[in-house]
């Protein structure tokens, strides 16, 4: 498919400061499969790759995934103040590395997250004008349990942990800009592109629209 160009084009002319696109979710609603279509998709949006303590599931890419790293090394990085959030899921730890989430919204390119309540809770907190979030429903339950099962990537028992933090993280939607169920997976995708359509043509984060407007102003 090819990638989108058009809201890229009008960033060329007028600069245009990059956002923060969170997506959140109980697990096994869809996150990982949406962020992975949207980066492959979408021209100008660049995947953060969180640091985890987690153990590295088979077919997961250093670097490209996650950075796996060692509790010590977790904590030294969270001491040094390199993280832009962190928090605690699933009894591991998981944190944004900051430099390069800052160097691209600077430089008008936009970041995809894959973060739970607690990190956008933080972000928001941080910069609530570079934040736009998505929180991703199950279509029910029954598909959620499901879709954590065909995936076939964790244990029964951690299944059933998953599940059972299912309610909880769902409570935190109402934090999230905006709300969608993941039932066809290309509908969901295409209702995120449209979130960013919009998202890229906000006036606050067109920089050089002042220049731009003198500029038309000045040669009437
Ligand atoms: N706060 C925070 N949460 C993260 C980060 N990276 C991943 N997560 C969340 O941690 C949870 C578990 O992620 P993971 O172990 O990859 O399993 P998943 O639920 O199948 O995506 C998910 O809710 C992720 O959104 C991060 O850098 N910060
Ligand atoms: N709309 C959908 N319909 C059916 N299965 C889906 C859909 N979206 C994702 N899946 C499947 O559900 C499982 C969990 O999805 P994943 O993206 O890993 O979720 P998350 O990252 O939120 O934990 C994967 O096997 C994925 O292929």
């Amino acid at each position: 498919m090819a990638k989108n160009e058009d809201s890229k084009m009008q960033s060329n002319i007028i600069g245009r400061r990059g956002f923060m696109l969170v997506l959140s979710s109980p697990s096994g609603a869809g996150k990982t499969t949406i962020a992975r279509r949207l980066i492959e998709e979408e021209n100008g949006l660049y995947m953060s790759v969180s640091a985890t303590t987690r153990p590295r599931r088979p077919g997961e890419v250093e670097g490209k995934d996650y950075y796996f790293v060692e509790d010590e090394t977790f904590h030294l990085m969270a001491n040094r103040g390199e993280f832009l959030e962190h928090a605690n899921v699933f009894d591991h730890y998981y944190a944004t590395p900051a430099v390069p989430v800052m160097n691209a919204l600077s430089e008008g390119r936009d970041i995809l997250f894959d973060i739970d309540w607690q990190g956008t809770q933080q972000i928001a907190d941080k910069s609530r004008d570079d934040l736009v979030s998505v929180f991703i429903l199950p279509p029910s339950t029954q598909d959620l349990e499901k879709r954590l099962l065909n995936r076939a990537q964790d244990s029964a028992e951690v299944v059933a942990k998953r599940m059972s933090k299912a309610a909880d993280e769902i409570s935190h939607y109402r934090e999230y800009d905006y709300i969608l169920v993941n039932e066809n997976v290309d509908k969901a995708i295409s209702d995120i592109k449209a979130i960013m359509v919009a998202e890229r043509l906000k006036r606050d984060r067109q920089v050089g629209l002042t220049d731009f407007v003198k500029e038309l102003r000045d040669q009437i």
